[in-house]
């Protein structure tokens, strides 16, 4: 009898899911997200073969444990989905976990394994809290399914010791793990194999500049197949900013900001405490503070409906060209693709073409039609390059996380 595999892309505020087959490549049998958790009513898409849906739901579900519930139940109990009709159908579900810690690969939950993630819940409250809420359900209401976890910090592994290291007291810096660990490593992951595939070349010398731009946003630098930078740090704060988030600023702006910054935020519960400077340069900074919209197509248009979003695209371009800067001499300027991802980067032409119009001095030149157009809704990798132009190529790819665990889960287990 076939067993399903069930992927889980918990964040602080939505909980994806996709039940794939168990093959090699796995397909998606059904899809489903609710969001606005913390923003009620919750919402809710499912998409199963061709039939999509969308609705606001009448549940409270304020928690991912609860949102996740509701998502189970619902493709339980789907008639048209009668593949997966309760935990007897599934063999692994897969969890992304954003802080990994020192793990290089993915594990499977075992009393030992949840207890060391437990461990680093506090190097990353705001990230893991989600993933680990809803492992610990697995584990408690299926038990009899294997839980594997995937961390989007372990691509970053090979960056080199330099790189990793911040100029601070080491001593203390070892034993609390205050290094750069990087994220959506999942996601490089992804795209990094579908990209190499693309051009014909095998990884190990695949060297690429790709953009992770979603609510979250990180750039990655790959050389021969390996991330040697990325613009993330000890927590996904650092970097290009995002839609909540600051970014990268100053570590002593905080201090000027409130004389609270050390102390417990509001929004601390009794398994999660943030500090209130964490609180403010996590949730509430980034396009929100700057425009009121965390929506990133309502600030990447053409005529801006306020100077405050102008601002906020000038802002993106900006730090994106910095990292776009370093990472092209950190790669000696031997660099096959310019690689836009992500929400942000797979939908806003605007940002593509202004952000290509800026590195002309790299060579890089793209058609104009073919980024307006974007990827097919299928198609993974698209070449937006103009043929005869010297530098990098500039590619879009539409990565998928959930995919990612389940094709690792296929190629581990079978
Ligand atoms: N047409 C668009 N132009 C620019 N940005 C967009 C557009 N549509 C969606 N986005 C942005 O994509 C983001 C979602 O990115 P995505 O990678 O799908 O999600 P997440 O980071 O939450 O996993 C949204 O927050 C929104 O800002
Ligand atoms: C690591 C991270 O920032 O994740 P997301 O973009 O899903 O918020
Ligand atoms: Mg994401």
């Amino acid at each position: 009898m076939p067993k399903y595999i069930l992927a889980v892309n918990a964040g602080s505020s939505s909980v994806k899911v996709t039940f794939y087959t168990f093959e090699n490549p796995p397909k998606p049998i059904a899809d489903a997200q609710v969001s606005g958790i913390t923003a009620p009513p919750p919402a809710l898409k499912y998409q199963r073969g061709p039939v999509k849906i969308k609705e606001k739901l009448e549940e409270n579900l304020s928690t991912p444990q609860d949102a996740f519930k509701y998502i189970l139940k619902r493709c339980f109990n789907d008639p048209e989905l009668s593949e997966v009709a309760s935990d007897a159908d599934l063999a692994y579900i897969c969890h992304r976990v954003v802080h990994g810690g020192d793990y290089k690969d993915s594990v499977t939950i075992t009393d030992e394994t949840l207890h060391h993630l437990e461990a680093l819940e506090d190097l990353a409250p705001l990230h893991n809290f989600s993933a680990l809420e809803i492992i610990r359900l697995c584990k408690k209401e299926l038990p009899s399914v294997a839980s594997i976890t995937f961390f989007d910090s372990a691509f970053h592994q090979t960056m080199p010791l330099h790189v990793k290291t911040y100029p601070i007291n080491q001593e203390i810096a070892r034993a609390n793990g205050l290094r750069k660990y990087g994220f959506h490593g999942i996601s490089y992951s992804f795209i990094l194999r579908s990209v190499a595939q693309f051009l014909g070349k095998p990884i190990e010398q695949t060297n690429l500049i790709a953009m992770h731009l979603g609510s979250g946003a990180s750039i990655c630098a790959i050389k021969d197949g390996k991330s040697i930078d990325t613009s993330m740090g000890l927590t996904p704060l650092a970097g290009l900013p995002g839609a909540t988030r600051s970014g990268s600023i100053d570590p002593s702006l905080v201090f000027h900001y409130t004389n609270e910054a050390g102390k417990l935020s509001p929004a601390s519960t009794k398994e999660m405490h943030i500090s209130t400077a964490e609180e403010i340069l996590n949730k509430k900074s980034g396009w929100k503070a700057l425009t009121g919209t965390t929506d990133f197509g309502e600030i990447a248009v053409e005529n801006p409906p306020s100077e405050a979003h102008k601002l906020a695209f000038d802002i993106l371009v900006d730090r994106i060209l910095g990292y776009i800067g370093s990472y092209y001499l950190k790669l000696n300027g031997e660099v096959d693709a310019l690689v836009f991802a992500g929400g942000i980067g797979e939908k806003s032409a605007l940002l593509r073409r202004t952000l290509s119009e800026k590195c002309q001095s790299l060579g890089v030149k793209i058609n104009l039609e073919a980024n307006e157009n974007g990827p097919e809704e299928n198609e993974t990798v698209k070449d937006i390059s103009k043929g005869g132009g010297k530098g990098p190529r500039v590619l879009i790819c539409q990565t998928n996380e959930q995919f990612e665990m389940a094709y690792h889960t296929v190629c581990s287990q079978s």
